[in-house]
């Protein structure tokens, strides 16, 4: 007779975990005491008590010894959505899911937590107060979206008490923090090169942005309250700063921290939707014999010109959840963190 070694609930495995919520998911766990596996495709750091295991998750017999004696999984790996690659998107986060779910089953894993997006409801117009129970986007902003919503409903549908596999789902929404390789970045880089004069629309949008230790803070509370009896099994929660802000506020917060001009001139939304629609349809026509990237994308236009801010009230109800550091704070920390950005740097 062979006896399973029970896993220790202080063990677990973060798949996607040299990425930039996922590094920061395993600093927090580190400090709470937590043995961590890292499962990613690259490695981009080393930290002592990390054990990285580096494979792609499409592939079950590379993620297995990343699973070994772990109770807890983290999947917070995806194909960044810049990358706007369709077949990617689905090889990764569809087919690659059901891979994960498959190896935490064999592997007698009995939690997952599925990082997720606040953005598998929005379709490109306003969302305000958005909370859990609004319908999935039938038309999703693109194939990243699209592959998101159908990955957390695979995930939510492998909860299974009896089977003995529990899941959850957090839905942030515009995560920002030190180290984020996206958001800041892609300001600076639009701002040196002229183009963030620009207001798209009247500028009182309000959106979410969520400094990355609230996110991280969101995760750990839901692992920790993933038990059968909980009523959180199954679910998605939204984890936000709380803290609605006006989307070129938050713009303008940044770069002026950092020491660029903060955006003035307003241009109406529907023309600024128009053309970068008319971009990106020549941009796929012309796809076989050029290929150009527009900084003007539908999705990006939609993102920057209409409201999408959500109610976390149920992670409040549920996990205890509260974030731990406010926006100005968080704005603070992260316009410090990258002096090499700076203008003039
Ligand atoms: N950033 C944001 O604002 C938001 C993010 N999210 C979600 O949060 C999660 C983390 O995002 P974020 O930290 O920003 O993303 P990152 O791209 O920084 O991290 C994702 C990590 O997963 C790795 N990865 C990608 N494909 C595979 C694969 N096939 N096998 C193994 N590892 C892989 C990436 O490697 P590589 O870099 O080489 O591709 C990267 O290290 C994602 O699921 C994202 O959808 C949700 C809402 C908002
Ligand atoms: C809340 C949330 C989901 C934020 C999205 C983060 C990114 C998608 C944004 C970060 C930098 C933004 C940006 C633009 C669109 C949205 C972002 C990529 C523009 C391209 C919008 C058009 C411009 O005027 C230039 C902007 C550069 C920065």
């Amino acid at each position: 007779m062979t006896t399973r070694v029970r896993p220790s609930n202080k063990r677990c495995a973060v798949i996607g975990g040299s990425g930039f919520l996922g590094r920061h998911l395993v600093e927090k766990l580190l400090d709470r005491g937590y043995s961590v596996s890292v499962f990613d495709i690259r490695q981009s750091y080393e930290l002592p008590g990390v054990a990285f295991h580096l494979g792609d998750l499409c592939d079950k017999q590379a993620l297995l010894p990343a699973m070994k004696d772990v109770s807890l999984v983290f999947h917070c790996a995806s194909p960044a959505p810049a990358s706007d690659d369709r077949g990617l998107f689905e090889r990764v986060n569809i087919q690659g899911t059901r891979i994960v779910i498959q190896a935490c089953i064999e592997a007698g894993v009995q939690k997952l937590v599925l990082t997720s997006s606040a953005s598998v409801v929005f379709e490109g117009t306003d969302i305000k107060n958005g909370r859990e129970d609004l319908p999935y986007a039938k038309k999703p902003i693109d194939y990243y979206t699209e592959t998101k919503i159908e990955q957390e409903k695979l995930v939510l549908e492998a909860c299974d008490k009896e089977k003995g596999l529990l899941t959850v789902a957090i839905r942030p929404h515009g995560i920002f923090g030190p180290r984020d390789p996206q958001l800041v970045p892609i300001l600076v880089d639009a701002a040196r090169r002229g183009k963030m004069k620009f207001i798209i629309g009247d500028g009182t949008n309000l959106v979410d942005f969520t400094f990355v230790e609230n996110v991280v803070h969101g995760h750990i509370l839901a692992a920790e309250h993933l038990r059968p009896d909980s009523p959180i099994c199954g679910q998605p929660y939204h984890i936000t700063n709380d803290e609605p802000v006006k989307f070129w506020d938050f713009m303008s917060d940044v770069l002026v921290g950092l020491g660029y001009a903060a955006p003035r001139y307003h241009l109406p939304y529907a023309l600024v939707y128009g053309l970068a629609l008319l971009l990106w349809l020549l941009a796929l026509i012309l796809r076989p014999l050029v290929s150009f990237k527009p900084t003007f994308t539908p999705m990006r236009v939609a993102l920057a010109g209409t409201h999408h801010y959500y109610n976390c009230e149920r992670a409040k109800q549920d996990l205890g959840y509260k974030p731990v550091v406010s926006l100005k704070d968080g704005i603070a920390r992260t316009v410090q963190s990258y002096p090499h950005l700076r203008q003039g740097a």
